[in-house]
C-alpha cells in the first residue's frame, strides 16, 4: 500500500525545564507500496517521532498520514515487551491464531531454550530480538523499524539483518527503517532520506546506490 505522509506541524509543547519545539515543518514523504526506505539523520532530529506518527500512536500533529497499512509491524526504539508474559508469550500475542509458530520464531532469533523466560530476565539486545520476532511475526504490510540492530553484537547483528532482508523479500512490506548506519541503510533500503535541522526537513532523498556514492 502507498503512504502519503505530509506533516504541516509538530510541535512537542513547552514542558517544565524545556521549551516547546517545533519539530517539523512542511515535511511531505510519499511511500510505494512495498519500498523500503531507510531514515537516517543526526540524534534528536526526530526520527523515532517519525515513526511513532506513521504507525498512528501519535495523532498531536497538523497535517495527515494516508495509507496506514494494517497489520502493522513496529521494532519500537526500545523492546516493550509485556513483562507479565513470558518470551512466548509475548509472541503468542500477536499471532493468536498460529501459537505453535512462536517456538519457531524463537529459534529464528537465536533464542532457542529461551521459550519461558519473563523479559526482565533477558538482556537489552536478547529483548531486542524478541521485539523484532514480534514485528516480523504479524507479517506486516507495513513494517516500521527504529533501529533494529542496535545493542547487539557483531554476528548477532549479522543474523538478524539477514533475517530482515528475507522477510523484506518474501512479504515486500512498505517499510521504513530508521539507522545511525549507512551500510544497514545501503543493504536493506532502495531509497535514503536523511533529516536535518531544527525544524526537522528532508535534506537528502535519493536511490541507494547515489547515496553511497555521496557518502
Ligand atoms: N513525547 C515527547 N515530548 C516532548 N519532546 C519529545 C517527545 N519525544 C521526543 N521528544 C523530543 O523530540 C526530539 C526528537 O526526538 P526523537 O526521539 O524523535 O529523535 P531521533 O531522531 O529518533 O533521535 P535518536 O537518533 O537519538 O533516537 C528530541 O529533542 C526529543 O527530546
Amino acid at each position: 500500500m502507498t503512504i502519503r505522509i505530509h506533516i504541516d506541524r509538530k510541535i512537542y509543547p513547552a514542558q517544565a525545564c524545556a521549551p516547546a519545539r517545533v519539530l517539523f515543518e512542511n515535511l511531505s514523504v510519499e511511500l510505494e507500496d512495498g519500498e523500503v526506505c531507510a531514515i537516517v539523520g543526526p540524534s534528536g532530529v526526530g526520527k523515532s517521532s517519525l515513526l511513532q506518527m506513521v504507525a498512528g500512536l501519535d495523532r498531536d500533529f497538523a497535517g495527515s498520514i494516508e495509507g496506514g497499512a494494517q497489520p502493522l509491524g513496529y521494532l519500537f526504539q526500545s523492546p516493550r515487551l509485556l513483562p507479565w508474559r513470558t518470551v512466548r508469550q509475548n509472541l503468542e500475542l500477536v499471532m493468536p491464531e498460529h501459537p505453535g509458530r512462536a517456538k519457531d520464531w524463537i529459534a529464528q532469533v537465536g533464542l532457542a531454550g529461551s521459550e519461558d523466560v519473563y523479559p526482565q530476565r533477558l538482556s537489552i539486545g536478547m529483548a531486542r530480538r524478541v521485539a523484532l520476532a514480534r514485528a516480523l511475526a504479524v507479517e506486516p504490510k507495513l513494517l516500521l523499524l527504529d533501529e533494529p540492530f542496535a545493542s547487539l553484537d557483531e554476528e548477532t547483528s549479522k543474523g538478524m539483518h539477514d533475517l530482515v532482508a528475507v522477510h523484506l523479500k518474501k512479504l515486500r512490506p512498505t517499510t521504513l527503517l530508521v539507522t545511525h548506519h549507512w551500510h544497514e541503510a545501503a543493504a536493506l533500503a532502495r531509497r535514503v532520506i536523511t533529516l536535518d535541522g531544527s525544524p526537522a526537513r528532508i535534506v537528502d532523498d535519493q536511490p541507494v546506490r547515489q547515496a553511497r556514492a555521496a557518502e
